[in-house]
């Protein structure tokens, strides 16, 4: 039994969430039902040490799941009416919805915070004094389904999104499943599979488990032989092309597979790899041991690493807006050029000289359209400016208008992303 101690150091953790990716038909949704399934055992044998998990379903084309979500995308956005609306394939359709769900993604963390986050263990205890009961444990793990088009999740801007919105709340781990009968058919779809599991990784900057699915038909052990000693993977290709095996390698792609064999050895030592049938629960535990790994593996390399990209991307926007003022201050001196005040209020603007020739003409457009960028649109309108306000600008002059609109921009900028920004915005307007 877990000790008391144990016991809160455990509460006091924020939750792993574990993003379950794969090629389709791998057993992406057999092994979430499967992991959800021990979670919520766990929680039945020791209902006050452990939460049944919490759940996100990001596939928004599947027709049924054999589990319960506690966040469904399908439930904010109707795969086949945006296919309808849009006019979209069955990729698009997938890509639009995640696209549209991503934009919804400081609800989906706020919700997640409220629910997965342990509190200030102080602050707990005290409240846990005063009602004279234990609060509820939180989850200790986020489960995520995506959809089986790996690429439409892992290579969209939206994908992204919400993968790093995860990560910048809680350790993030990627589950990548795989087919274990198919990947070990022969050495170059196994290879295959490998390459695509490196892109995820470098792409998604997170670390990743590979999970050996349906040993219950083939074991792993063949898989993590050739991973983790080259040899035998080189002398299972000799033996294919000695056989000249259907699909295998031979020639100048069995030379190719020998060489990657031997510079993949690093990128494997930097995963975890297990077995298990989602069929029949076998690894399961092992699974959960990976997951435990990883989590301090999360905290120790890629959270500092994720810290500084924020840092660094917190610099770029702020470079970004001080360029954006430095724009916005250029053309609002251009626009009060063309209200008729500043500068050239008193004479007008100077008077414009015709085009004597067509290249002229070309070039002195350019010159417009450089000026004019945005300028009017920046301009307060019209009919929205007051005689007073036009007393104040004319008393405070440009400097007035340019502090005011220098802090409008310093107002609006903050926010993890750009979205929660407008998001507030549209709030505060609606109001
Ligand atoms: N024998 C065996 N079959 C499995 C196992 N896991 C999944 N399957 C089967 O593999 C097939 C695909 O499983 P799914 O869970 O639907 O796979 P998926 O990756 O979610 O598929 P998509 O949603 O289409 O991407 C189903 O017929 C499952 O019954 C396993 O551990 N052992």
């Amino acid at each position: 039994m877990t000790s008391p101690s144990a016991m809160s150091s455990s509460q006091s953790k924020p939750p792993v969430a574990i993003v379950c990716i794969g090629m389709a038909g791998s057993g992406k949704t057999t092994f979430m039902q499967r992991i959800n399934a021990h979670l919520h055992q766990k929680h039945q044998e020791a209902p006050s040490q452990t939460a049944p998990p919490y759940v996100i379903n990001l596939d928004p084309a599947v027709l049924s799941v054999p589990y319960e979500s506690n966040i469904d995308i399908r439930d904010s956005v109707n795969y086949k009416e945006v296919m309808k609306q849009y006019n979209l394939g069955p990729n698009g359709g997938i890509l639009t919805s995640l696209n549209l769900f991503s934009t919804k993604i400081d609800q989906v963390m706020g919700i997640l915070e409220k629910r997965c986050k342990p509190g200030d263990p102080q602050a707990q205890q005290a409240s846990e004094a005063a009602a004279g009961a234990r609060q509820a444990p939180k989850p200790s793990n986020i489960i995520v389904d995506t959809p089986g088009q790996i690429e439409v999740f892992v290579w969209s801007a939206s994908g992204s999104i919400l993968l790093s919105a995860f990560a910048s709340s809680f350790p993030t781990v990627l589950a990548y499943v795989i087919d274990t009968p198919r990947t070990t058919q022969n050495t170059s779809t196994f290879m295959s599979n490998m390459l695509y599991a490196i892109s995820i990784l470098y792409k998604t900057k997170l670390p990743m488990i590979l999970v050996f699915n349906k040993t219950d038909v083939k074991p792993e052990t063949e898989a993590v032989e050739w991973m983790r000693d080259f040899e035998s993977f080189q002398a299972a290709l000799r033996e294919e092309e000695e056989r000249e095996v259907e699909g295998g390698s031979t020639g100048y792609m069995g030379s190719l597979l020998n060489s990657m064999s031997l510079v993949l050895e690093e990128f494997y030592n930097c995963l975890s790899v297990v077995g298990v049938s989602s069929m029949t629960g076998d690894g399961i535990d092992k699974f959960f041991e990976a997951v435990e790994e990883k989590r301090t593996e999360f905290e120790r390399d890629y959270q500092p690493e994720l810290e500084k990209r924020r840092h660094e991307a917190e610099k770029l926007r702020e470079g970004n807006k001080e360029a954006n003022m430095a724009k916005m201050m250029k053309d609002m001196n251009v626009s009060s050029r063309a209200k008729g005040t500043g500068k050239y209020a008193a004479g007008g603007p100077p008077p414009r000289e015709e085009p004597e020739t067509v290249s002229e003409a070309e070039s002195m457009e350019g010159d417009d359209d450089d000026d004019y960028r945005g300028g009017p649109d920046l301009a307060v309108p019209d009919d929205e400016e007051s005689e007073g306000e036009q007393d104040a600008a004319g008393v405070d002059g440009d400097a007035g208008l340019q502090a005011r609109y220098a802090q409008a921009l310093r107002d609006g900028g903050s926010g993890v992303t750009g979205m929660r920004g407008v998001g507030e915005n549209i709030r505060r307007t609606q109001k």
